[in-house]
């Protein structure tokens, strides 16, 4: 018993030995493959060579006396390629300027005068189309009366289906402006065309970017080419990184003013319009500096659990809060089932104050004349 005990650790501790050679061998591969990869990247060669993989993997075989099979062997070096690849591969995520690795502080993006972030929690309310000026200013009322500055509203819009209302165009940015600069507002408002940008800036403080355009590069390469602020909606099916990687489109061309926004993902779930990836707020908090919101509204597509979700958006980290709402969601010509009337944003918003996710107000006139 005891001798086969003694036998079990005299192994073990051969075994450990052994280990710290691998290690050490691997460290020393490990050394030669980033040296190897300095060279290609010199030479402007591709890091990945697969025929080089694959006469090593013929190699190693061929000396294989066991006990692991071939198949083994394989399987283990090329999990060992794989990770040398990387060692190759740039760390883009330290190198971002969307990065909070060289950045640490969270960026307050400047809307005029009405900043956002750094978890000031902003409220981004207004119809989902703008369809007549009587509309926006119905909303831009209530907007007032509860010290909400950042007015929505979409002039152009994609929408999914060619046949549905595609928007008011410029009009609809006239009639945003005439509104908000009447109740001291601002406007967000989307641009879809690259070459709509120098004329959005006539019109709107904060450009949004839809869940739609938000790998269309040319636009975002656009949008980093002004210096208003952009709106940033996660696209319906992109990963965080995407995200990230558009947002870099935009700050690198030095536009450094972006709020990120998600707005839910697609999913297998029918019972909401999209499925709020809320971990994405966390997570784009941890990696960026930018500000993050959340669209309620088109992350659920319904009005019944708007409050909830609000809620989890404010308390997981989000600076804000997107919400579409209509004076009569019944006859607006988008989004009808997920806009809510003005009575239900009121109690939304008082809700939200009560429950002490969201500060009273964001218009320092509101409160003084409120004086409540
Ligand atoms: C180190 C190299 O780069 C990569 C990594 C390899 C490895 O770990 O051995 C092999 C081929 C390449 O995919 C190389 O080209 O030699």
């Amino acid at each position: 018993m005891s001798r086969s005990l003694s036998r079990l650790d005299e192994l073990r501790s051969r075994l450990d030995e052994i280990n710290l050679q691998l290690l050490s061998l691997m460290s020393k591969r490990g050394a030669i493959v980033k040296e190897i990869g300095e060279i290609k990247k010199k030479q402007g060669v591709q890091k990945f060579d697969p025929v080089r993989e694959r006469e090593m993997l013929e190699q190693l075989v061929k000396h294989n006396t066991g006990p692991f099979d071939d198949e083994t062997i394989r399987h283990l070096f090329k999990q060992i390629f794989k990770a040398s690849l990387e060692l190759q591969q740039d760390d883009h995520k330290k190198t971002l300027l969307v990065s909070r690795k060289d950045h640490p502080q969270d960026t307050v993006v400047m809307v005029g005068d009405e900043p956002v972030g750094n978890h000031r929690k902003t409220v981004v309310a207004g119809p989902c189309s703008v369809e007549s000026e009587e509309q926006v200013r119905k909303v831009a009322e209530s907007m007032k009366r509860q010290g909400l500055r950042l007015l929505r509203g979409g002039a152009f819009k994609p929408r999914t289906s060619p046949y549905d209302f595609q928007g008011l165009g410029e009009e609809g940015l006239r009639i945003l402006r005439r509104v908000a600069d009447e109740f001291d507002l601002k406007v967000v408002s989307e641009i879809v065309n690259p070459a709509d940008m120098e004329l959005a800036v006539k019109y709107v403080d904060v450009i949004q970017i839809g869940a739609r355009n938000m790998q269309n590069f040319e636009l975002l390469k656009a949008a980093g080419s002004v210096r208003t602020p952009v709106f940033l909606k996660r696209g319906m099916s992109a990963t965080v990184e995407e995200l990230l990687f558009a947002a870099e489109y935009i700050v690198s061309r030095g536009n450094r003013q972006v709020i990120l926004c998600e707005r839910g993902i697609r999913t297998y779930e029918k019972w909401t319009r999209n499925t709020l990836d809320i971990s994405a707020v966390p997570l784009l908090k941890q990696e960026s500096h930018l500000p993050v919101f959340v669209d309620i509204s088109h992350a659920t597509g319904r009005r019944d659990i708007l409050l909830p979700v609000a809620k989890a958006a404010l308390a997981a980290g989000a600076d804000g809060i997107m919400v579409e709402v209509h004076p009569e969601p019944a006859v607006a010509l988008s989004d009808a089932h997920q806009q809510i009337d003005i009575p239900q944003f009121e109690k939304l918003i008082s809700d939200l104050r009560e429950s002490g996710l969201l500060s009273e107000s964001q218009d320092p006139a509101s409160v003084a004349s409120s004086g409540k």
